[in-house]
């Protein structure tokens, strides 16, 4: 379920378009981001991610239309205050190779005036401690995304961007990753997830952009990106023996012998027809996860046919 936001945007853009030379990045993107809201931005290389992280920066001006973060233009010198609200996790994480892990934090520490006891729990709850007096070209990728993600998080954030985050990130970090991104959205931080579709994202964003050149192709929960693209839901039986295969209620719908899918409107029909079967053992609904809705979306932004849009189409991974 979408949460309410009723206090006013920590981020908002409207018609904003970024031109670099005769390169259109941007097109009429329009977005709010609301406290405690954690939005997922999705988009395929040259999509357009990146510009939207550095107008929110304030690294680059709008061409045109209006971004706004916590009420101020970001490039004015009024927001330098504010900056220090805002944790930021680039692409290609890279620091002084010379450094330690804890000299790398105490650094960012002190640009953004955030007292140096934070570093070591910081360093802990990335799991870095063991490492944290190692100079970092010494780190593997994924120690080194780690200490770009404890650097972002330094000062707890009201603000944070985090571009490709889980890259490098092995499953057991990536959980820990989330497991901090839930926290801080908790504590009322704003966060936006950049990335080609992340494993394992979807139960901890609110609501995600999906854009393709330079063009917000949707924008809302998933539920409601789910609704308007009208995707069909798999539903999955055991017990049945290859029965549904013998029934020409089902036979329409079927993509395994075990397994349908169907339109959402025909689901609940469908159900009541399948728990009438006395084999039925179990019943599983799973309605189209993000990775088919972006996929949906993006085959729409390009006018390929979607291959979900079609109740008789196979699944699609
Ligand atoms: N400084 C620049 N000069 C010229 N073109 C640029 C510049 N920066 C970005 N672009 C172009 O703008 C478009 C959007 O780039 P952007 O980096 O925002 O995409 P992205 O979605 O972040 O891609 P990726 O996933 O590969 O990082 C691309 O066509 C890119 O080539």
């Amino acid at each position: 379920m979408q949460a309410s936001y009723p206090s006013s945007p920590i981020v908002s853009l409207s018609g904003v378009a970024k031109h670099y030379g005769k390169v259109a990045a941007l097109q009429q993107v329009d977005f709010e981001l609301f406290p405690g809201e954690v939005m997922g931005l999705f988009g395929h290389n040259g999509a357009g991610k990146t510009t939207i992280m550095k107008l929110i920066l304030g690294i680059i001006p709008a061409s045109d239309g209006m971004v706004k973060v916590f009420s101020q233009d970001p490039l004015s010198k009024q927001a330098f205050e504010a900056r220090k609200q805002v944790g930021y996790l680039p692409e290609n994480v890279s620091f002084y190779d010379q450094l330690t892990g804890r000299e790398v934090l105490r650094y960012f520490a002190r640009l953004k005036s955030v007292p140096k006891q934070a570093i070591e729990q910081l360093l802990e709850q990335v799991g870095l401690t063991h490492a944290m007096d190692r100079q970092v070209k010494t780190y593997s990728k994924g120690m080194r995304q780690r200490l770009g993600l404890a650097q972002a998080f330094l000062g707890s954030p009201k603000l944070l961007l985090l571009d490709e985050p889980t890259v490098g990130l092995d499953p057991i970090a990536t959980q820990e990753f989330y497991a901090s991104v839930d926290k801080l959205k908790s504590e009322g931080a704003s966060i936006i997830l950049c990335s080609h579709v992340l494993p394992g994202v979807e139960q901890h964003i609110d609501r995600a952009l999906i854009i393709s050149g330079g063009r917000l192709l949707a924008k809302g929960s998933l539920s409601e990106l789910r609704q308007q693209a009208k995707l069909p839901v798999a539903i999955k039986t055991q017990g049945l023996n290859g029965a549904l295969k013998q029934d020409a209620r089902f036979t329409p719908y079927l993509i395994a012998p075990d397994q349908l899918l169907v339109p959402e409107q025909e689901k609940l029909a469908i159900i009541r027809q399948l728990v009438e079967l006395d084999q039925l053992g179990d019943i599983r609904v799973e309605p189209a996860d993000l990775e088919r809705v972006y996929q949906h979306y993006l085959g729409q932004g390009t006018g390929a046919s979607s291959p979900n849009a079609s109740h008789q189409g196979g699944p699609t991974q």
